[in-house]
């Protein structure tokens, strides 16, 4: 089942609430937002109290990509948001465990991102317990780049390192570059949630977008 969620990062930000009215029309099933904090990529974009004050505009489910240092900061915060899902990069944590532990007791589903250059058995140790895992496509930081094609044997890293863990209930989840070129190899890989910005708040007609992109 192909879950398709615009990020906010390609949207008009001086519309958020209405853009974000059009993608829930359209047939999005869920947001992604990507919170960057210019250290841990070389870019800077919104926080959680943008997100608060989205929720009360939405019922797409929001799905919070953490591109940030420290982010166990973020987590109390995120989740009084109404945020439903967070993932943190492998790479900004050292004790990854215990973010994903505190993501969890809050209430909130826990991923675990990683950098194209960083290899899926990096979360060997975590794989039974992550409700998703988070390969990037691009190097992160901004959109509408060119999606890396070796990405795409990662997401058959990661379906068989949770069918591995026997984690049957995670979700694999693709974010960078994907348009309706791309799209195909890694759903066939064995993703199923698949992030888009520029496919979708790029055109004109969300829906017509979003539609291509399930095609
Ligand atoms: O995390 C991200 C960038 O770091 C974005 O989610 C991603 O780039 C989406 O944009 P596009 O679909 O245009 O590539
Ligand atoms: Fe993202």
């Amino acid at each position: 089942m192909i879950h398709i969620g615009p990020s906010l990062l390609a949207a008009d930000f001086s519309r958020l609430a209405e853009e974000i009215g059009d993608i829930e029309k359209g047939g999005a099933d869920f947001l992604h937002l990507d919170l960057m904090d210019g250290h841990f990529v070389p870019n800077l974009t919104f926080g959680v109290s943008l997100v608060a004050a989205l929720r009360r505009h939405t019922a797409l489910v929001f799905d919070a990509h953490l591109m940030v240092e420290h982010p166990e900061t973020y987590i109390d915060a995120l989740a009084a948001a109404g945020v439903q899902y967070v993932t943190v990069h492998q790479e900004a944590c050292p004790h990854l465990d215990r973010v994903l532990q505190q993501i969890r007791e809050k209430g909130m589903k826990c991923g675990a991102a990683l950098n194209p250059a960083t290899p899926v058995s990096t979360l060997e140790c975590v794989a039974s317990y992550l409700d998703m895992i988070l390969i990037m496509s691009v190097n992160p930081g901004f959109g509408g780049q060119q999606f890396i094609p070796y990405t795409v044997a990662k997401v058959g890293d990661a379906a068989e390192l949770l069918e591995n863990a026997g984690n049957t209930a995670a979700v694999i989840e693709v974010d960078g570059g994907i348009t309706a070129d791309t799209i195909g190899h890694v759903t066939a890989a064995g993703a199923t949630w698949l992030v888009a910005g520029s496919a979708v708040f790029g055109r004109a007609d969300r829906a017509a977008a979003i539609a291509a992109l399930k095609a």
